[in-house]
């Protein structure tokens, strides 16, 4: 099976190319994939499918019918999500790469609809829907409290500005922080911001660790920067305007409109090659 693996700011893809929807993409191929040790390794997962070869894609034209390629996308852990900002903007590279489109702007289609795409040599930007911030609850990490902000980015986050007393640097991000269960039944990925304080920093430039659902902490995770640019934005009295986020992974700029929020950064396919599927199971003893 030919693969290619890439990543955005850090937040790193196995790409496996199906243009005409054959591969049965099960959550143990997807696990084998992303395994560090026993298998390639990634967050996640994009399989390229052509939309039209996709009987349930094409069959909900209002939703994908603009998108030549569709982004299936999947946790390292095998669990669908409904979106992926860093994925989507590695898919799009890889389709300009590997010339599956013919132009540098176009729409790739996903599960939170269709998302634009500007691909560059230096960055890739997507612009997707608006992020709707939905009320304040909490995460417990360790013996903390913290208060944060739900979003919906198309996929659910939960954003939690840090108090002054504490740096994002001391956060232990080996489990999975602890939230409401009535509030996010699917899980969700939690974010910790903090400002970045004096020059060149603006007012709305924040740095962020992430919590990913079905992967744990991660370099970077591109809805996680939408989600917290417009709790950034929010919390200085903005609907709209222009945040940075910095990631383990590097720097995310996150443009929100009233209808819009675009994210941009770099995008990087970094190897590829073939796996070998039968050799990817990990021992069972
Ligand atoms: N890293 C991604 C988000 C991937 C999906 C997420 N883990 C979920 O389950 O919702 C990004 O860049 O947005």
């Amino acid at each position: 099976m030919e693969f290619t693996k890439g990543q955005g700011t850090g937040n790193d893809f196995v790409i496996i190319p199906d243009p005409e929807g054959a591969l049965i993409l099960t959550p143990e191929l997807v696990t084998g994939l992303c395994d560090r040790r026993f298998g390639i390794g990634a967050d996640g997962v994009l399989r390229v499918v052509r939309t039209a070869a996709d009987p349930e894609l094409a069959a909900d034209p209002q939703r994908y019918g603009g998108a030549e390629w569709f982004m299936d996308y999947r946790n390292a852990d095998g669990s669908i999500a409904e979106m992926c900002g860093n994925g989507v903007r590695v898919f799009a590279r890889y389709l300009v790469a590997r010339e599956l489109v013919a132009t540098s702007e176009f729409l790739v289609g996903t599960r939170s609809g269709q998302v634009a795409v500007v691909v560059s040599e230096e960055a890739v930007s997507a612009t997707m829907g608006h992020p709707r911030l939905l009320g304040e609850t909490t995460a417990r990490l360790g013996g903390q409290v913290f208060t944060g902000t739900a979003v919906d980015c198309g996929n659910p986050h939960l954003v939690c500005p840090l108090p002054r007393s504490v740096r994002l640097t001391e956060l232990e991000l080996t489990a999975a922080p602890v939230v409401d269960p009535g509030l996010f039944p699917d899980g969700v990925n939690v974010e910790f911001t903090e400002p970045v304080t004096g020059e060149p920093a603006g007012p709305d430039h924040v740095r962020m660790r992430v919590y990913e659902r079905g992967v744990g902490e991660t370099l970077s995770c591109g809805s996680g920067a939408c989600a917290a640019a417009a709790v950034t934005l929010h919390r200085s009295g903005q609907a709209a305007g222009l945040a940075t986020v910095d990631v383990p992974g590097g720097r995310l700029t996150v443009a929100i409109t009233a209808e819009e929020c675009a994210l941009t950064g770099a995008a990087v396919l970094v190897a590829q090659g073939t796996v070998f599927r039968d050799a990817l199971a990990a021992p069972t003893v």
